[in-house]
Order: structure tokens, then C-alpha cells, then sequence
């Protein structure tokens, strides 16, 4: 992939609350040459949309339970309506995107993940076709990409959206993925007092993750995050979506959010 791209995951918690600068600041990343591919997550919308059809939904270690009638659910919130807002409103601010599903061309094939016997249809990614998301940036638009996979026999699977980012950040072999979330970064409490972790290392978050300092949803932004750092990506940055001009700030270096380096 070309240097410059860069993968940003943005997640359900801030798609809703992300300020207008932040489509401004995509649109003068692209105008720059810059190269973000934009994997989103939806979780919220998800379950809002499952408890109105009166379809019962539960987590397992951060997994949502998923079987045909609840994927019905999340292809319609992921691919359908937040995958077609995030695109109108990327348009809306002048820069140029195309939405797509990881089941379009086969862009992320999956299978089912180990514990498939308890949360039913997820998907653990096992190949993501670059050349698409090349294709698209070539034609000079940002890939915007929905976490649902294809497997064999034309199977769909939910897979979690940071673990998706990951994947297709390590198949690109970009330099840094960014997550953007509803946190302004990995926080832990220093003497009584909540502060952000500027850097954190594998061993750290792991031992964070023992203590229940890193619980709930962190919990699969960090596992992609270590996964994806083995790799030629060198390093993941979490931060919040309403940091003015996050993505700037962040690609230029500044001291903002978490950032875990090997
Ligand atoms: N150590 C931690 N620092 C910051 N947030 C944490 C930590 N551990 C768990 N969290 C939780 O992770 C949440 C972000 O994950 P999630 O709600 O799944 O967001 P997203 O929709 O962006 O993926 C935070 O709102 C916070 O409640
Ligand atoms: C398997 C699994 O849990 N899939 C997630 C996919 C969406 C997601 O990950 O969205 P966020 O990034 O907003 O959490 C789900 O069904 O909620």
C-alpha cells in the first residue's frame, strides 16, 4: 500500500457525538495525499435496532451472541445504515468515499472463531482482499468498510469491528492504526485520580487486563492492537473522537490519547 494510508476504526460509542471538524480534518488528510481506510463499528445502533424487533442480545467476553436472526440485524445496521451515514457524511464535508461490506468481492474472509459453540455465527478474520481497498484508493476514494465477513459456503459472520480494523490494518501493512473512541485513551487510576496512559507495551496491557484496569470493550481494541503490532504496523493510537482535529494530531506526532508500540 501506498505510504500515507492509514487505517482509523471509528467506534459506535462517538460515531453520533463526532464533531464536524472531524470531517473537515478527513477532508484536508485527503486533500494532502493522506490516505485514511475507515473500518466502523456500530455496536450501539445494533442493539438499539435488535430491542425494538424484540430480538434478545448478549455479550460474551466483549462478542455479541449471533445467530441468523440477530445477523439479519447486523448486516442491515452495519452495511445499511450507519456504513451509508458515515459515507454521506464524509461526501457532505467534501472528501470522496465509497462505502463497502467486508461480504463485497470477498474483502474480509472469515471463519468461525474458537468459541464459535458459544456465541454462534462470529467470525475471526482469515484473508482481507488489499487489492480492493487499493482499487478504490487509486481511484482516489476513502474505502469505508463494514465488519461483516464471508466465508464458506457464502456464510456471513459478525465479526467485532477492532479486531476487523486490525486485520485489514496488518493485510495493508500500514504504518499506525487509529482508534477512535468514546475515551480520550487507555486511562488508569493514579493515586485516586484517573489519568491517560500516553504509552503503554504489550507486557503492560496484558498485566492490565489481569488487574480489570482494561475491561469491556477495551478489551478487543487492545487484542487487535497486539495482534496487529507484530506485524509491519508499528504502532496503534486510541484516542476520542472529539478531540478537535484528532487525526492530524495524531499523524503528526503530537503527544494525544494511548499510543502501544511493541
Ligand atoms: N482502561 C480503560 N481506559 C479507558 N476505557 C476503558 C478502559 N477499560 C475499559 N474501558 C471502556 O472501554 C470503552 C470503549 O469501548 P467501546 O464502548 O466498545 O467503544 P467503541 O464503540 O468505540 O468500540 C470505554 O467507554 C470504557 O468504558
Ligand atoms: C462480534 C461482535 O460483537 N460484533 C459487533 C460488531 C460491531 C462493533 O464491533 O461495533 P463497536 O465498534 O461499536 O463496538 C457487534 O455485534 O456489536
Amino acid at each position: 500500500m501506498k505510504s500515507g494510508c492509514f487505517v482509523m476504526k471509528c467506534g459506535g460509542s462517538t460515531l453520533a457525538a463526532l464533531p464536524d471538524t472531524f470531517f473537515l480534518d478527513l477532508k484536508k488528510l485527503q486533500d494532502e495525499g493522506m490516505i485514511p481506510v475507515i473500518v466502523h463499528g456500530g455496536g450501539p445502533a445494533i442493539s438499539d435496532t435488535l430491542g425494538k424487533l424484540g430480538i434478545e442480545t448478549e455479550f460474551v467476553n466483549g462478542l455479541r451472541k449471533t445467530n441468523e436472526a440477530v445477523l439479519d440485524v447486523v448486516e442491515m445496521v452495519l452495511s445499511g445504515q450507519i456504513n451509508k451515514q458515515i459515507v454521506r457524511k464524509v461526501m457532505q464535508f467534501g472528501a470522496k468515499a465509497i462505502g463497502l461490506s467486508g461480504v463485497d468481492g470477498h474483502l474480509i474472509e472469515a471463519k468461525p472463531v474458537a468459541n464459535a459453540a458459544e456465541v454462534g455465527l462470529v467470525g475471526e478474520v482469515t484473508n482481507v482482499n488489499a487489492a480492493i481497498i487499493e482499487a478504490v484508493v487509486q481511484m482516489g476514494y476513502m474505502p469505508v468498510i463494514a465488519p461483516v465477513g464471508i466465508g464458506e459456503g457464502a456464510q456471513r459472520y459478525n465479526i467485532n469491528a477492532d479486531t476487523a480494523a486490525g486485520a485489514v490494518a496488518s493485510h495493508l501493512g500500514v504504518e499506525r492504526m487509529i482508534v477512535v473512541t468514546d475515551v480520550p485513551g487507555i486511562m488508569k487510576n493514579v493515586d485516586g485520580e484517573k489519568k491517560v496512559l500516553p504509552v503503554v507495551t504489550v507486557a503492560e496491557i496484558e498485566r492490565m487486563i489481569e488487574s480489570g484496569d482494561i475491561y469491556g470493550g477495551m478489551i478487543p481494541k487492545v487484542r487487535a492492537a497486539m495482534e496487529c503490532i507484530q506485524g509491519k504496523v508499528s504502532e496503534v493510537v486510541i484516542v476520542s473522537g472529539t478531540e478537535p482535529e484528532v487525526l492530524s494530531k495524531v499523524l503528526r506526532g503530537d503527544s494525544i490519547g494511548t499510543r502501544i508500540q511493541r
